[in-house]
């Protein structure tokens, strides 16, 4: 997941304060504050693991929403007649990733449910899903309706661990795809590789260093080793140059590659 805001260096983020100059305020609106931009959505990365989601429709768009809900390993239930299902539903029905429940929407499919996500073409059932979500208090998302909809899905690359979600807003679904593109672009081919191993970095280091009084040290000398390593290099790191890393963590120091490469 990339999280643009950083939560010691805010300054930096792109606000109203030109490269993170804290000197004056000689305006009366500026603030050494971010400003606050009302209008956004709360982007969020959702942990839906296990977690029961209802999927009403097996078209095209609830395709999407299916293969979205299970990259984040929930359990998915797809409610639709046999005869409405896609070619993709349909696959995912048969190697049994999901449950299938053949028939319309019925209210009591949303027992035990914790999120709904329907994408059906019949406007006024959907509406009615929507109603009956909201009595339930069950979160919900009705595709191409936004006002029927407690968040809005999002254009997202995906490199193993990371995640890249982009947002118009509800302005232009289409953009969202196309600046998601973009961006992917722009990014290393080998990220999501050198975040898995960033990842196995850090689990060890807790090991190393469990105690929460250890947390300023822990993070600030991880913040380190990620400055300090090239994305590359970070994708080369074996179990083995991690342990030598961690070895270093007591000192403070951090140790460049070539340092461990040599010990
Ligand atoms: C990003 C994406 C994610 C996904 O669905 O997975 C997504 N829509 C995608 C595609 C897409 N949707 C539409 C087109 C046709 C071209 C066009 O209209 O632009 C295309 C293009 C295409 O199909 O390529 C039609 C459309 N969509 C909505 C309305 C209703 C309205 O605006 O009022 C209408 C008009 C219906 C009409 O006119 O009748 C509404 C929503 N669609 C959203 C998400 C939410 C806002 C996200 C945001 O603003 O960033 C929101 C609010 C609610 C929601 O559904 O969650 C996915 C791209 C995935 C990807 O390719 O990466
Ligand atoms: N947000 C987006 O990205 C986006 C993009 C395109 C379309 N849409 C909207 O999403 C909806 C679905 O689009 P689609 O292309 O997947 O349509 P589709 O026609 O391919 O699929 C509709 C599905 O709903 C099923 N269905 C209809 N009534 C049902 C009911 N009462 N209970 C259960 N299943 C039912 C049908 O059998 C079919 O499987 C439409 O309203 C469309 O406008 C959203």
């Amino acid at each position: 997941m990339v999280c643009v805001a950083h939560r010691t260096s805010f300054l930096s983020s792109g606000g109203p304060i030109n490269g993170g100059e804290i000197a004056s305020f000689p305006h009366p609106t500026m603030s050494k504050f971010p400003e606050v931009q009302g209008g956004g959505s709360l982007i969020l990365a959702w942990q839906i693991k296990d977690k029961h989601v209802l999927v009403v429709g097996g078209g095209e768009v609830a395709a999407g929403r299916i293969l979205h809900a299970l990259n984040a390993d929930a359990r998915v239930t797809v409610v639709c007649p046999a005869a409405g299902l896609n070619e993709e539903v349909a696959f995912r029905v048969t190697e049994k990733q999901v449950s299938h429940v053949d028939r319309n929407f019925e209210p009591s499919d949303l027992d035990n449910v914790d999120m709904v996500l329907c994408a059906i073409d019949d406007p006024e059932a959907s509406t009615q899903v929507w109603k009956l979500c909201k009595e339930r208090r069950i979160t919900a998302n009705i595709a191409d309706v936004p006002p029927e909809c407690d968040f809005y899905f999002g254009s997202v690359h995906r490199d193993g661990p990371l995640q890249v979600m982009v947002s118009t807003n509800g302005n232009g679904p289409k953009l969202a795809s196309i600046v998601r593109k973009k961006i992917a672009e722009t990014l290393p081919a080998n990220m999501g590789a050198a975040i898995e191993n960033v990842g196995k970095l850090r689990k060890k280091l807790r090991e190393v260093a469990p105690n929460p009084e250890q947390g300023p040290k822990r993070m600030k000398w991880m913040s380190g080793v990620c400055e300090t390593w090239s994305l590359d290099e970070l994708v080369q790191m074996t179990e083995k140059d991690m342990d030598s890393v961690l070895s270093f963590y007591e000192s403070g120091k951090i140790p460049t590659s070539e340092e461990v490469q040599n010990k």
